[in-house]
């Protein structure tokens, strides 16, 4: 059994509350309001730039120069390729790549990212995985579950469309792999029972602010 799947089994009912959250079952079936998904795709904007600080961080962190090449890819993916998408996205309604950048950050994107910034800096590249680990295998599985499903004819679904095609793409998909490989062989080296209850709890802990995240979008809508 591959480590992530050991830490979704045990945080069964956190994974659900996330990968099930409303947010998604309104973009899959088209239902979602698009300010929603505008305030969403804003403060994920941000997000990005701070979980590409957190992959330059597990490069920092790395033993190896494998590690380092593996966190590089992370990083890529984030940069550029999901940042794009929200670019393009954003673009279709007069929203500039500059104006992105200075949004007001949320306070569920605050403690999201600074949450997974900390549980690097405090511990190793395993613990960072970890607490990486819902962000990216999270919406790989999202994407290939709903690949293809937005029914037309809602003011939002063209976006939604776009966003599940992003994350059922080959490109991220692998990238989704890889990166469980990638824990699955540090944790070979690093894993022991004793420590096992610390990562779950990070694991625990980001799937929770995964769901927040979800919701915060549906703040501040009319
Ligand atoms: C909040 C969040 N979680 C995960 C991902 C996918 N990298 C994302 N873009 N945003």
């Amino acid at each position: 059994m591959s480590v992530f799947d050991r830490l979704k089994t045990d945080c069964a009912s956190e994974w659900a509350a996330y990968v099930d959250h409303d947010f998604v079952r309104g973009m899959a079936d088209g239902s979602l309001p698009l300010d929603a998904f505008r305030t969403y795709l804003k403060q994920d904007y941000l997000f990005l730039i701070h979980f590409s600080r957190a992959y330059a961080l597990a490069i920092y962190k790395s033993q190896t120069l494998g590690d380092m090449r593996r966190g590089m890819a992370g990083l890529k993916t984030i940069l550029e390729g999901e940042m794009e998408l929200h670019v393009e996205l954003c673009a279709k309604w007069g929203i500039a790549r500059k104006e992105l950048e200075t949004v007001a950050e949320e306070s569920e994107t605050l403690a999201y990212t600074r949450f997974v910034l900390e549980s690097g800096l405090r511990g190793d590249l395993l613990d960072l995985q970890v607490a990486l680990a819902p962000c990216i295998l999270g919406y790989g599985e999202i994407g290939a579950r709903h690949r293809g499903v937005v029914p037309e004819g809602t003011d939002g679904a063209p976006a939604y469309a776009r966003w599940f095609a992003e994350y059922a793409s080959d490109d991220y998909q692998n990238a989704a792999r890889d990166f469980c490989d990638w824990m699955d062989q540090t944790a070979s080296a690093y894993l022991t029972e004793a420590r096992y209850p610390v990562l779950r709890r990070i694991f625990s802990e980001a799937s929770r602010l995964e769901a927040d995240f979800w919701q915060m979008g549906f703040k501040n809508l009319g």
